[in-house]
C-alpha cells in the first residue's frame, strides 16, 4: 500500500423498501484519485454528467477510477472531481472494494496548492493553497450540503461588469439623488435661518 491510501470496503446491505432510502448522499472524494472494484451484483454506483446521473454498469474486471478533489485543486481545474452517489438496492449485500489515495496520514499542516508550472498569466490559479487540516474540517463540516469544501478555496474576482443602459440609469438617478439633497439642504437652511432670524 502507498503513503496515504486507504483501503476501507464499502459494505451495502440489501435494502428492503429501495424508494424510501437514499443510499450514499452525491459526493466527490476529497483526496486525489480512488480506485474503485465495483461489486459485481448489482449496478448502483451513478455519476452525476451533464445535469444527469449515469448508471456505472459493473464490468468483469475493469476499475473505476474515480478523481478526486485534491487533483482538481493541485491540477487547478485542468482535471475535474466528479460527483458520485450509490443507490440503496433491493439485492445485496453490495461489498465495493475502494483505495483512496489522498494525503500522507499523521500531517495534518501539510499544504497543497496549484501546481506552480501549471500557473502562468492567462492560466492564474484558480485555487488558494490549503493547509489539510482546515480542508478535512470543511470536508467533514460540508455533510449534505451542495457547496463542497474545495469551494472554499476559490480564488474569486469580484468584476462589476455594467451594460451603458444601466450605467446610464445609475447616472441619472445618482444626479436626482444629489439635485434632491441639494434641494433639500437649500430648504433646510432656509428654514433654520429664518427661524433664528
Ligand atoms: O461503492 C461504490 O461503488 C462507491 C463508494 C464511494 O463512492 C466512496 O466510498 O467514496
Ligand atoms: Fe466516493
Amino acid at each position: 500500500m502507498f503513503e496515504g491510501a486507504s483501503s476501507p470496503r464499502p459494505h451495502y446491505p440489501a435494502c428492503p423498501e429501495p424508494q424510501l432510502a437514499i443510499g450514499t448522499t452525491k459526493h466527490s472524494d476529497p483526496g486525489f484519485l480512488t480506485i474503485l472494484l465495483q461489486s459485481q451484483l448489482v449496478s448502483a454506483l451513478q455519476v452525476f454528467y451533464k445535469d444527469s446521473w449515469l448508471d456505472i454498469q459493473p464490468v468483469q474486471g475493469a476499475l473505476v477510477i474515480n478523481i478526486g478533489d485534491l487533483l482538481q485543486l493541485v491540477s487547478n481545474g485542468k482535471y475535474r472531481s466528479n460527483e458520485h452517489r450509490v443507490i440503496a438496492n433491493p439485492i445485496g449485500p453490495r461489498i465495493s472494494v475502494a483505495c483512496f489515495f489522498s494525503r500522507p496520514f499523521g500531517n495534518t499542516s501539510r499544504s497543497y496548492g496549484p501546481i506552480q508550472e501549471l500557473i502562468t498569466q492567462e492560466n492564474p490559479a484558480i485555487y488558494k493553497v490549503i493547509v489539510i487540516e482546515d480542508y478535512l474540517m470543511k470536508f467533514l463540516n460540508s455533510g449534505l450540503d451542495s457547496y463542497r469544501a474545495l469551494d472554499y478555496y476559490r480564488v474569486t474576482k469580484m468584476v462589476i461588469e455594467m451594460d451603458k443602459a444601466s450605467e446610464l440609469k445609475l447616472n441619472y438617478i445618482w444626479s436626482v439623488l444629489s439635485f434632491t439633497s441639494k434641494f433639500m439642504y437649500e430648504i433646510i437652511k432656509t428654514l433654520c435661518v429664518n427661524s433664528l432670524t
